[in-house]
């Protein structure tokens, strides 16, 4: 799915609310790499969330990094310091947005870890409140190619599929978390895959 391209690389897969992925963030060898180290130097956590009662571990496994703490589900998460490699990333997501005219920085950054296909993350939309109103959220993927999967709230339209290739970078801009939620629902026969999802948080009055 895909209406035009940019002259930048970034394709727009959907104006209104802005939607658009970039291709070749990092270069393969060098988002290869930062894969590897990503996987064996990180601290990751299974967190467990509470449903009914129940202690339920999350299908995957994260790492909250950044500058400010974050709540998630009810829980405060401390944020781990930023790894070199995240540092990396994260300046060449500002660079790759500031050169398609979004001027915008991240204090923090959730790392996803989905080990094969069983893995995955449930409906939901970024919309905590310490992102602010209209949050715009840079979903960089490397390993295995896993779609995360788009609903509007007001299924106006169908839910559709966005591929997110190793190296690619996905802009979910403003409006998008209002208007639709996202999972990355499970597939059989999937290797290793790590997310990072970066956002500007506003620390709160009562933290
Ligand atoms: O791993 C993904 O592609 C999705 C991650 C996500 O939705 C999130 O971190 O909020
Ligand atoms: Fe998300």
């Amino acid at each position: 799915m895909s209406l035009f391209t940019h002259d930048d690389g970034g394709e727009v897969l959907l104006a209104s609310p802005p939607l658009i992925r970039y291709s070749a963030l990092l270069g393969n060898t060098e988002a290869t790499a930062i894969l590897d180290r990503l996987d064996a130097e990180l601290d990751w956590q299974r967190p467990s969330l509470r449903l009914y009662g129940r202690e339920h571990p999350i299908p995957r496994q994260q790492v909250w990094m950044g500058d400010v703490g974050y709540r998630y589900s009810g829980r405060r998460f401390a944020p781990d310091p930023w790894h070199p490699c995240v540092l990396a990333i994260r300046d060449a997501v500002q660079r790759r947005l500031a050169d398609s005219g979004v001027g915008t920085r991240f204090n923090s950054v959730l790392l996803n870890r989905y080990a094969d296909g069983r893995d995955r993350m449930g409906w939901h939309s970024d919309d905590e409140p310490e992102l602010g109103d209209s949050p715009l959220i840079a979903a960089v993927s490397l390993g295995n190619d896993r779609p995360l999967r788009f609903r509007w709230k007001d299924r106006h339209a169908p839910a559709f599929n966005v591929d997110q290739p190793h190296d690619s970078l996905l802009l979910m801009g403003a409006g998008v978390q209002a208007r639709l939620e996202h999972s990355l629902p499970s597939r059989q026969r999937q290797g290793l895959r790590i997310s990072l999802t970066f956002r500007w948080i506003t620390p709160l009055a009562t933290d």
